[in-house]
């Protein structure tokens, strides 16, 4: 008596024969019955095979998946939630992205000191040395700010996270930087500034409550824009740069968030931010490291050996816009994605209202290096870059207070100082 296996599964079509004969059927009806049920059989067999394996695959991906991450677990979900305790009446949790970047190092910890509610994510990419990055996350974490490892790409991850802390306060600094870089690696400012956007406003919009959204937009939205100093209200339809087209769709797909879902937006448009702890791949960083090390440093010139000139704006500044901005972006209206009225929707210039030409920055490098650069002088190439940028910033000083106070001659002394700290310098030799 065969197995159920067996009938199902005959290991071969003899086996099948010899089973038949049994039962003395006739011989042509047999074979016509024999080679059908075979033909059946083996369909089924390969169904029930194709179905196995796509269940293995997709246990195996579920279980890569969940190996891979990073977060999760009880114990993770008790950093969260710790992170994320307010300790002053009226504050807020906010979720910082990009929060071992630059700015959102500078932003976790000064709303930690005044008493909110921070948990950073970040993913650590290598645009940049990483090391800077983990440095800058092990000082975070120093003053109480618990900083994620993930991708704002990531779906699950951020639906996660507002499961576990009902955020009042989204900070959006995670970004690909850089404005030149976009012509090596245009794709990679499509994945973090247009698809990671999204993927963000999505969980925000789905998020209940939901909760309000500051954003890094960029002073590179202004583009080719020659009308001095540039307003909110001046056109930002010509970029120069795929980072700043990138930038400006990132302010009109956070409109329609604003308009559809009823989420309060607020973009900022940084000014060139500068300052201690901050980005390698900036002018003023890369001239200092080469400046210490004897090497030369090349300074672009604009048209008709006009100096290019940037307004430089110091990261203390920032972070107090950041914070002005935070405090009166007004409440999102919706929830569970549904719109229930409207929401402030604002933008904002942050820069310092004084441009400083790029020879004149290298001149004060010099005088707190006290080392002379070797420079080669170029004329602009075509990669993206704007003559200049100069901000008004009464809409910023009338909504929330913002008043810039460090000029560059300043900010790049205390800039100086933390680099000759942390790369081991002393009097200009590194101390190893
Ligand atoms: O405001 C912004 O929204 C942007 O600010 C910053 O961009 P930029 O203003 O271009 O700053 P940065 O690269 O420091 O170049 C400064 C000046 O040095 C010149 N420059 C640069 C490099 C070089 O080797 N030589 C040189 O002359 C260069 O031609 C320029 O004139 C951020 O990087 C960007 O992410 C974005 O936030």
């Amino acid at each position: 008596m065969p197995t159920l296996d067996e009938e199902l599964f005959p290991s071969t079509p003899g086996k099948f024969k010899i089973e038949q004969r049994s039962y003395g059927i006739n011989r042509q009806f047999y074979r016509f019955f024999a080679s059908t049920s075979t033909m059946f059989l083996w369909a089924l067999f390969l169904i029930a095979l194709t179905v196995s394996y796509l269940s293995f695959q997709s246990f195996v991906d579920s279980g890569t998946r969940y190996l891979s991450a990073s977060w999760g677990g009880l114990q993770w979900e008790k950093q969260v939630r710790t992170s994320a305790e307010i300790t002053r009446s009226g504050g807020m949790s906010v979720l910082v992205t990009g929060a071992s970047g630059f700015v959102g190092t500078h932003v976790s910890l000064a709303l930690k000191r005044r008493g909110d509610g921070v948990v950073g994510l970040d993913n650590f990419n290598n645009y940049y040395d990483p090391s800077l990055k983990k440095a800058r996350k092990a000082l975070v974490n120093r003053h109480g700010v618990f900083v994620i490892e993930g991708d704002i790409n990531d779906a699950r991850l951020l639906d996660k996270l507002f499961d576990i802390v009902a955020f009042t306060h989204v900070m959006h600094l995670a970004a690909q930087a850089g404005v030149r870089y976009a012509m090596e690696n245009p794709h990679s400012y499509v994945h973090s500034n247009i698809a990671g956007l999204v993927t963000l406003l999505e969980a925000c919009k789905s998020a209940n409550p939901q909760p309000s959204i500051v954003w890094a937009s960029s002073s590179s939205v202004y583009g080719l824009n020659e009308k001095v100093p540039f307003s909110e209200l001046d056109r930002t339809d010509q970029p120069a740069s795929l980072y700043a087209a990138t930038k400006k769709a990132g302010e009109e797909i956070t409109h329609t968030y604003n308009h559809i879902y009823g989420l309060s937006i607020t973009g900022l448009r940084f000014f060139t931010v500068y300052g201690p702890w901050g980005r390698p791949d900036m002018a003023y960083f890369s001239f200092t490291r080469n400046i210490l090390q004897g090497k030369p440093i090349t300074v672009y010139r604009g048209k008709n050996e006009v100096d290019l000139a940037r307004d430089f704006t110091y990261i203390d500044d920032i972070v107090k816009g950041c914070l002005g901005s935070l405090d009166t972006s007004g409440k999102s209206t919706g929830s569970g994605g549904k719109k229930k009225g409207s929401a402030p929707y604002r933008i904002f210039n942050l820069g310092n209202t004084s441009p400083v030409t790029v020879p004149a920055l290298v001149n004060i490098l010099e005088e707190h290096l006290k080392t002379e650069a070797k420079k080669n002088i170029v004329d602009m190439p075509g990669n993206g870059d704007v003559p200049f940028t100069h901000a008004n910033i009464s809409s910023a000083r009338i909504e929330f207070g913002y008043k810039p106070t460090t000029d560059l001659r300043t900010g790049l002394k205390k800039f100086v100082r933390w680099y000759l700290s942390y790369y081991g310098y002393e009097h200009g030799t590194p101390v190893n």
